[in-house]
């Protein structure tokens, strides 16, 4: 769907081929405080989409393109919400945003969330294609190596570096 919305259709058996997927689920323990806590610091997913579900307990926030934490206020229970990665943000160049993000917890009920993450395999290299690219439109990323953006985002600057795709193979 999201390729086609891009008129990439063309790419989906590449992307098919090159992906992983992981499922996880959290669980993050009432702070038993009614003023709101961290619960899982800001930060982008580096991979392509995740597709996450949390249980009643709310407290998933994003942040907008105004710098402003909106939570996320679910439908209704069961409602999945799709983020968009860095790794698809980057090969969209720049189309698709992969919005900062955080959990914020209050109270004494513990919070699960189960997150489905896609993932491109180990050595695959992400790189925009030339339909993404014009005048209009100049090239944000370098090509780079999804697992090589990780050991980076391990290293000590890495982790304490919010921008590590940017920083990483910003142009
Ligand atoms: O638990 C959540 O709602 C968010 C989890 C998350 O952002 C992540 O694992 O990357
Ligand atoms: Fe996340």
């Amino acid at each position: 769907m999201v390729l086609e919305s891009l008129g990439l259709e063309k790419y989906l058996e590449e992307h098919m081929n090159s992906t992983n997927y992981l499922l996880r689920v959290m669980k993050y323990k009432g702070p038993q405080t009614s003023e709101a806590k961290l619960g899982l610091s800001p930060h982008t997913d580096k991979n392509i989409v995740t597709i996450l579900n949390q249980n009643q307990v709310e407290g998933l926030e994003i942040l907008t393109k105004n710098r402003k934490w909106i939570s996320y206020k679910p439908f209704q229970p069961g409602t999945f919400i799709a983020l968009i990665g860095d790794a698809l943000h980057a090969w969209s160049n720049g189309r698709l945003y992969s919005p900062f993000h955080r959990v914020m917890m209050s109270g004494n009920e513990a919070r699960y969330s189960t997150a489905l993450f896609s993932i491109p395999k180990g050595g695959y290299l992400i790189k925009t294609p030339p339909e993404m690219v014009d005048e209009e439109h100049p090239l944000l990323y370098k090509p780079y190596v999804h697992v090589e953006l990780l050991d980076y985002c391990y290293t000590p600057r890495g982790q304490a570096d919010q921008f590590a795709l940017r920083t990483y193979c910003g142009l």
